[in-house]
């Protein structure tokens, strides 16, 4: 039965902690590079287009971007409170070094210490295998102790028979076991209910606490 998704508004920017939203509501955070269709999938998530900015210019989202969503996870439930956190892209070149440094200290610090936040999708492009900063980013989120959602996007770009084929490689490079990616697009929509139903059981998780291992 899939999710039914009852609103979905932005909440709010943020580039500091202190403007991060306040409350106990169970977050989720979508990561990967720049480009690969993190905005977009938060609408397709959310049903409706336009609500966290796409672009086709690498770089588009510059700061940590809330919005607030309920759904009901069966049809007789009571609707429950979820927010999303969309993050600005990783590896995109062509912004100063000084200033792509403030985003990785600002994407870091959030997925390191925010305490609401119960899961990470690290979103990856599925016609690629995972790129080093893709390698990267799963084990830093490892790392923080963070719970991993890995989501191969894009998927109506390859041909269906390599599909398959294209999520295992994906698998295997970020040491998951098979069936652990979900496959995703969306253009055709594809991968909305497997993701929800994924987001849906951890948000009601109990909270972890982000403790990192010091580094060694
Ligand atoms: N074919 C196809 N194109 C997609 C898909 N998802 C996103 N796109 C396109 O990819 C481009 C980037 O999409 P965004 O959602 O803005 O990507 P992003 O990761 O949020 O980008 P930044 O915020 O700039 O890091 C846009 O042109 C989208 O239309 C998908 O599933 N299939
Ligand atoms: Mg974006």
């Amino acid at each position: 039965m899939p999710i039914q998704v009852v609103s979905a508004d932005f909440a709010k920017t943020a580039t500091r902690p202190e403007e991060w939203p306040r409350g106990a509501t169970p977050e989720i955070a979508f990561v990967g590079r720049s480009n690969v269709g993190k905005s977009s999938m938060l609408n397709a998530l959310a049903r409706r287009k336009g609500l966290a900015r796409v672009s086709s210019t690498p770089g588009r989202t510059r700061a940590l971007q809330f919005f607030d969503l309920s759904y009901r996870p069966t049809p007789a439930a009571r609707p429950r409170a979820i927010r999303f956190c969309d993050l600005p892209g990783y590896g995109y070149a062509k912004v100063a070094r000084a200033e792509r440094d403030r985003w990785t200290a600002m994407i870091e610090d959030y997925l390191r210490d925010r305490d609401v936040l119960r899961a990470v999708v690290l979103i990856v492009d599925a016609r690629h295998p995972p790129s080093e900063s893709d390698e990267d980013a799963a084990a830093f989120l490892v790392s923080a102790g963070r719970r991993l959602v890995v989501a191969a996007t894009k998927t109506d770009k390859l041909p269906k028979a390599r599909r398959v084929l294209a999520l295992q490689q994906v698998e295997r490079a970020l040491g998951l076991a098979r069936g652990d990616a979900v496959p995703f697009s969306a253009v055709e929509g594809t991968g909305t209910d497997a993701l929800w139903a994924r987001l849906a059981a951890l948000a009601a998780e109990e909270p972890q606490t982000a403790e990192a291992e010091p580094p060694a």
